[in-house]
């Protein structure tokens, strides 16, 4: 099946699912009335109607703003619909990339998971739209950037702060896991910020679902295997480096990572290369500055357990254990969201006529060039010039982060 495949079974906002060179990942079997079972006698439907329709819009039906990222098979910018005024974020996959590439899968997955789900700490899907070239999500959009350019503004973030980071982290993957869905790529650059500093994880490429899970899921083809190791290494658990299947202790590992992170500016187990993170990884190889309180430090290292079934929120207590760790003292469960979000520090200031160029040159390669035109000049200057300075920073991540840290 190819990127052409994915959204032309989804004409008229339906998924077939039936897809004669595929092998499913649960390996459910289908009865005569089309729902697939599988060990458990968990049900699929084997076809069903998206919330997030395939719309008939163009690009030019959007004015392109900003460029809010780029991925490795992707390009996110800031968009408003023209005739209605409202802004999201568009991200543009090009087809024959992503079937050179085979990224069907994870482009696929990302459509149909993200469809289901339904959390304030989650990115909202809100339509899909096509053309020739590219594949187009629709996308609540995030203002404030990723938690990983706080973490390089503020060089690192106070545990205050990242109390509050986190404590909406848990709640996200709370969710997550009793849904049945283990992220499998928790990080600062995959947790969003909302204008007003809330958190929204993102990327859901490479989820996997749990032989629980209540959310229906795709068959992966066999060269594009979704449920073999994804992630980044700088976060991946020691079990993962040993081939053991993945349950939720990995995301609980790579939110250990983030707090880390957090807290000190740097991962806890990064090194010059891929090889010597992977050593300190399976060696537990970490200090805690000296400046981390003793709560903090006894959280991560509940978090950083080599083995996966005791780090917090994983045994029989579940989610409570977690909850009532002291680090959280004072966090109200019942009104996560309802907290007082951080103040966000803004872009750091840099040379505007350079990377205001860049940014042009990249949104119009991100298909937006002509709808750019149309933006009055005032607006077409602040936005480039915002987009300028997160485009230096999108080349300052990529310089600092080593290349096995990106996927
Ligand atoms: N909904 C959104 N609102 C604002 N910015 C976003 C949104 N989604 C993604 N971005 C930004 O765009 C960048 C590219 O996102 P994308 O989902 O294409 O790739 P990624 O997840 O960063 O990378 P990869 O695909 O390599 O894992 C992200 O790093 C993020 O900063």
């Amino acid at each position: 099946m190819d990127s052409n495949d994915l959204l032309q079974t989804e004409m008229g906002s339906k998924l077939s699912l039936q897809d004669s060179n595929t092998t499913p990942c649960l390996t459910p079997a289908a009865d005569n009335n089309g729902i697939e079972r599988n060990g458990n006698g968990v049900q699929r439907s084997k076809s069903f109607a998206f919330r997030a329709p395939q719309e008939p819009f163009r690009i030019e039906d959007f004015e392109c703003e900003k460029l809010h990222g780029v991925g490795s098979y992707s390009r996110v910018v800031r968009a408003k619909k023209k005739d209605t005024g409202k802004i999201y974020a568009l991200k543009i996959m090009d087809k024959r990339f992503i079937a050179k590439e085979k990224k069907t899968t994870y482009v696929k997955l990302e459509r149909i998971v993200l469809d289901q789900l339904d959390h304030p700490g989650i990115i909202k899907l809100y339509f899909t739209f096509q053309d020739a070239s590219n594949i187009y999500l629709g996308l609540e959009s995030c203002d404030g950037g990723e938690l990983f350019d706080q973490i390089s503004r503020k060089a690192c973030i106070s545990e205050d702060e990242a109390r509050f980071y986190i404590a909406e982290i848990v709640d996200v993957l709370e969710y997550l896991h009793k849904l049945g869905l283990i992220h499998r790529d928790v990080k600062p650059e995959n947790i969003l910020l909302t204008a007003d500093g809330h958190v929204k994880l993102a990327d859901f490429g490479s989820v996997k679902p749990m032989e629980n899970t209540s959310i229906s899921i795709i068959p992966t083809t066999s060269n594009e295997k979704a449920c073999t190791f994804v992630g980044t290494a700088a976060y991946v658990p020691p079990e993962v480096l040993k081939h053991a299947p993945p349950t939720i202790g990995n995301d609980l590992w790579a939110l250990g990572c983030t707090l880390y992170q957090m807290l000190s500016g740097i991962s806890p187990f990064k090194d010059g290369s891929e090889w010597l993170t992977f050593q300190r990884i399976m060696a537990r190889d970490f200090k805690f500055p000296e400046y981390f309180s003793s709560e903090a430090r006894h959280l991560i290292d509940c978090l950083l357990d080599m083995d996966p079934s005791k780090r917090l929120a994983s045994g029989p207590d579940g989610y409570a254990s977690l909850k009532s760790h002291p680090f959280f003292k004072g966090v109200d469960w019942d009104n996560v969201r309802g907290m007082l979000a951080p103040k966000l520090a803004p872009p750091l200031t840099v040379d505007k006529e350079d990377e205001a160029e860049d940014a042009g040159w990249l949104l119009s390669h991100a298909g937006c060039g002509s709808t750019n035109d149309e933006v009055p000049p005032k607006e077409k200057e602040m936005a480039s010039s915002s987009a300028a300075v997160e485009n230096k920073e999108n080349k300052a991540k990529f310089s600092t982060i080593d290349a096995f840290d990106s996927k």
